[in-house]
């Protein structure tokens, strides 16, 4: 334990650089076998998790005194001292003004408040979606493989590499083929380096030493092992992280309109507010007066809940997709869902279940069925003699495992399901695979690569080395000079390269995966590619069945009617990614698609893919490696799409990064294809795609709707003080507490109630929004003014109609006339109902309320019953009245502005039904 707690302080990388795999390996009491269980949990309380734990953060007092430091806050804050010195210059002195400034350093309190539960809430919200994306770590552990979460592994620690994998901690390594890393995280070095197992000399410093790979680096190609080193902050990666405060900026452009609309918004209002002041100063106002008038119409117009309103509509579009399997990592994938218009999917886990199943094995020019679906190895093997060596050589080259039932789960596979599926079908055969690798040991790998599509081991027994291949059939056929035939081995000539081809189409052709199994033998266990590769014994076919998910063909449809297109984009054979396609419907029956290869594609330049893509509506790619899947997304792109696109292994990363909305898998995906994804699907379903659009576009919908619903009430703010200003009145119709009152106290909850609002019905029948389109379009500009002017209207007749009943001059009206009071209290009363009904109005562009269900959001009535409790409360409670200036309100009242308000709702809903008849009759 002394050994290792020297190796694990100071300059461990040094330390295990120079000294041979052995040496590594015992200075850190480890073994090719591992950990033991125990050792492990007891490292792990003593070194701590491997973590990295966060730099010092800003206080949180700096934080919520940042929130002061805002443009809004600073310009409120001066606003309020003004105020108080007006009352100090005051004659007479307006105890108003007092009430005045402190509701506005309330505003700026409050606000800041908000603010900075939000920030707080956002960060989160943030790591708690980071700790929900899985990241574990394969390792060796009393000789077994095991996963366990990447935030448990210790030194001494065994972990096993493979391409994709992200490197989670410091390790040496002591096992590697073709292995090599991308060290971008820690050197900014693009390109893959090597990495093997021979010691390196002290002098060479560790980042560039061949035997060791660092935490937050990847695993670009090959296999390997490496011992852990150091974890957690101990690492390189730690020590970085620790020098560096991370803050991530949030640039959604979402939220950079609705800001730069805010600030145009509030420099409107001051610069009206400085017009009235000098018109109203210049026709003989009062100067504290006349600034208080002005103060207040800035203010009215200000609109101070907006920001608040937009994060949380954007969070609870977070968390309501996460709800739906789909996590977003970053916000501004939100609302660039909505507007996605092609789904580039690939096939194997997304569209299908990836449980495989083998259903045939074509083996000495015969088709054999196999029984049994799932994987318990519970079913026969149709005759099973001639397929059982093709299946001991494909089963003999799998990394996979099959586990046993344990617990409420039945058989389960770790690792790749296709190597499951060829476990399960050799133990139905009755093959004894631990018998088979302990006479035969594995000795060598030549990893799976989905550009190679082969994977082979190297397998010694009695001094004879054989390599045992499998992969794509056509790639395997073409590597091939013999087959196994009834009769023995033979030449592969046309004729059976033909029946073997001939085979293979029959099994894709009725949606089966096929694999191709070789073998032949080499020189011995450092045979390489060009070697074992090469001039092989093809044993014969295997074709697996795996299912397409059932919950997809509903999804597919779904996106067609929302005018996405969906594009297959596999590495599979073509005839099963047909066949596949057909099943879940993106073929309609009847259609024959355009299937481009990987091939074709190679001879294909940008130009004539993107006229493939235009005139081909059923184009369908398959046989592709990743690098062809990054161009299809480029020329969806180019054509001026917004582009989704899933993918799970490493090289897929560059693809995913081209596209709008990367798409990664959560079960199934590498480390690698996670980090470049925004978004990542936890049950790996192309539904929960569907679904995120779905909400991405109600997202995106409920942020206009409350928008308009918080710009509509300004004019309704607005228009009464102007029309006030206009017929001389001398006092204003609503102050500027009453404003704040509604813009921070009545109107927040309803809005924040309309960013809940559920998808409106049709949404997915519509086609995507332009991402062009601009937030602040014409159509929202006209919708909020039709409603907002109607509101204005009611709101102004509410309280002239009162002053005007009083049959009183205006000149006589001073603050605390009761009639000024009551007509204070009807304006702002009026605005609380208009509003009521506003809320309803703007929850559909086009639909009736009635067909929306006016129940149908709780939160909203809720959010409606606290605003009118509010009005209530500042109508009649004392304490209140004397704040605001009210009086309590008749039934009378009440009953006139329930009348009048509800106009803004009838008026929209006449204007909804004409649009509707004239939607109908184009
Ligand atoms: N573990 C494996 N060993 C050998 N060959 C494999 C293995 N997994 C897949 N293959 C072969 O390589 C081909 C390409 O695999 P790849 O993972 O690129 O795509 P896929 O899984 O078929 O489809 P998709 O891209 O839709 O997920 C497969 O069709 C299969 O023939």
């Amino acid at each position: 334990m002394h050994q290792l707690a020297q190796a694990v302080t100071a300059g461990e990388g040094e330390a295990a650089q120079t000294r041979s795999v052995d040496e590594a390996l015992t200075a850190l009491s480890s073994s090719p076998r591992g950990l033991s269980a125990a050792a492990a949990a007891a490292r792990l309380a003593r070194h701590g998790r491997n973590e990295l734990v966060h730099g010092r953060r800003t206080s949180l007092a700096r934080r919520l005194l940042k929130q002061f430091t805002d443009l809004f806050a600073v310009v409120l804050i001066v606003a309020s001292g003004v105020t108080f010195l007006a009352y100090f210059l005051g004659d007479p002195r307006d105890p108003g003004n007092v009430q005045l400034a402190i509701a506005i350093l309330a505003v700026v309190v409050l606000n800041a408040l908000i603010g900075f539960m939000q920030e707080y809430a956002a960060e989160r919200t943030a790591e708690a979606l980071q700790a929900m994306v899985p990241h574990r770590a394969r390792v060796i552990r009393d000789g077994e493989r095991v996963e366990v979460p990447a935030a448990e592994l210790v030194p001494g620690d065994l972990v096993v590499l493979e391409a994709g994998d992200a490197v989670s901690a410091d390790c040496r390594v002591v096992e590697a083929h073709e292995l090599t890393v991308n060290n971008m995280a820690l050197t900014g070095e693009s390109a893959p380096v090597w990495r093997n197992t021979e010691p390196v000399p002290p002098e060479v410093s560790p980042p560039d030493a061949r035997n060791l790979v660092w935490m937050g680096t990847t695993v670009a190609a090959g296999a390997g092992k490496a011992v852990v080193v150091a974890t957690g902050a101990a690492t390189e990666f730690g020590r970085i992280f620790r020098l560096t405060s991370q803050t991530t900026a949030d640039t959604s452009p979402l939220r950079r309109q609705v800001a730069i609309m805010a600030r145009r918004v509030a420099s409107a209002a001051f610069a009206l507010g400085l017009l009235l002041f000098v018109a109203r100063l210049s026709a003989g106002g009062s100067l504290v007066a006349t600034f208080v008038f002005a103060l207040g119409v800035m203010v009215a117009l200000v609109p101070e809940g907006l920001p608040a309103t937009l994060s949380v509509a954007l969070a609870i579009g977070v968390r309501r997709m996460a709800k739906r399997h789909a996590l977003i990592k970053q916000l501004v994938a939100v609302e660039t869902l909505g507007s996605t218009t092609v789904i580039c999917t690939d096939k194997t886990g997304t569209l299908t279940t990836a449980e495989m199943t083998v259903q045939t094995v074509w083996a000495a020019g015969r088709a054999h069925r196999v029984t049994g679906v799932g994987y318990a190895p519970e079913g026969e093997v149709a005759d099973p003699g001639p397929v059982r060596e093709l299946l001991r050589v494909a089963a003999m080259c799998c990394d996979a495992r099959l586990l046993p039932p344990s617990g409420r789960q039945g058989w389960r596979v770790l690792g790749d399901t296709t190597e499951g599926a060829l476990l399960v079908a050799a133990a139905k055969a009755g093959l004894d695979l631990d018998a088979e690798l302990q006479s035969a040991p594995r000795d060598g790998e030549l990893p799976f690569d989905s550009v190679r599509k082969l994977m082979t081991t190297l397998h010694t027994r009695d001094g004879r080395t054989w390599a045992h291949v499998k992969g794509a059939p056509q790639e395997l056929l073409a590597r091939c000079t013999h087959i196994r035939g009834e009769g023995g081995v033979r030449a592969l000539d046309d004729d059976a390269r033909r029946e073997v081809l001939a085979a293979n189409d029959g099994m894709a052709g009725s949606a089966l995966r096929v694999l191709a199994v070789a073998t032949r033998e080499v020189s011995g266990p450092g045979a390489g590619h060009g070697e074992a590769e090469n001039g092989l014994t093809l044993l014969g076919l295997v074709g697996m069945l795996d299912p397409p998910r059932p919950e997809v063909v509903a999804s597919v449809t779904a996106c067609r009617d929302a005018g996405i297109r969906v594009v297959m984009v596999t590495g599979d054979y073509a005839l099963t990614a047909e066949a596949i396609a057909r099943r879940v419907g993106i073929l309609r029956p009847g259609v024959v698609p355009r299937t481009v290869t990987g091939a074709e594609l190679d001879g294909t330049d940008d130009a004539a893919l993107q006229a493939l893509l235009t005139e081909n509506p059923d184009v369908l790619f398959a046989r592709v490696k990743p690098e062809h899947k990054m161009r299809v997304v480029a020329a969806f792109k180019d054509l001026g799409e917004v582009v989704a696109v899933t993918g799970d292994g490493a090289n897929d990363a560059p693809a995913l990064k081209r596209a709008d909305i990367g798409v990664a898998m959560g079960e199934s995906g590498t480390d690698v294809a996670r980090e470049a994804a925004v978004m990542v699907l936890l049950d790996d379903s192309f539904a929960s795609i569907a679904t995120a659009v779905e909400l991405g576009r109600s997202v995106y919908q409920n942020i206009r709707k409350f928008l308009v619903y918080l710009f509509s009430h300004n004019i309704g703010e607005l228009v009464p003080i102007l029309a006030a200003t206009a017929v001389g009145f001398p006092l204003v119709p609503l102050s500027a507490v009453q404003v704040l009152a509604i813009d921070l106290g009545s109107d927040v909850l309803p809005a924040l109630a309309l960013g809940t609002e559920p998808p409106e019905p049709g949404i997915m029948n519509r086609p995507p929004r332009s991402p062009k389109q601009p937030l602040f379009s014409a159509a929202l500009v006209r919708r909020f003014l039709f409603l907002g002017c109607i509101q204005a209207v009611v709101v102004t007749t509410a309280f002239f109609w009162r002053i005007h009943t009083a049959g009183i001059p205006f000149a006589e009206f001073t603050l605390d006339h009761p009639v000024y009071r009551e007509a204070l209290t009807m304006t702002q009363a009026g605005i609380v109902i208009c509003q009521f009904f506003n809320g309803f109005a703007v929850r559909s562009d086009r639909l009736s309320i009635l067909r929306i269900g006016l129940l149908s959001n709780p939160h909203y009535l809720a959010a409606q019953g606290i605003a009118l409790a509010i009005m209530c409360a500042i109508s009649y409670a004392p304490p209140l009245q004397s704040v605001f200036h009210t009086a309590p309100l008749s039934l009378a009242d009440w009953g006139l502005l329930i009348v009048l308000g509800s106009l803004v709702l009838v008026a929209d809903e006449i204007r909804k039904a004409l649009l509707r008849r004239k939607e109908a009759a184009t």
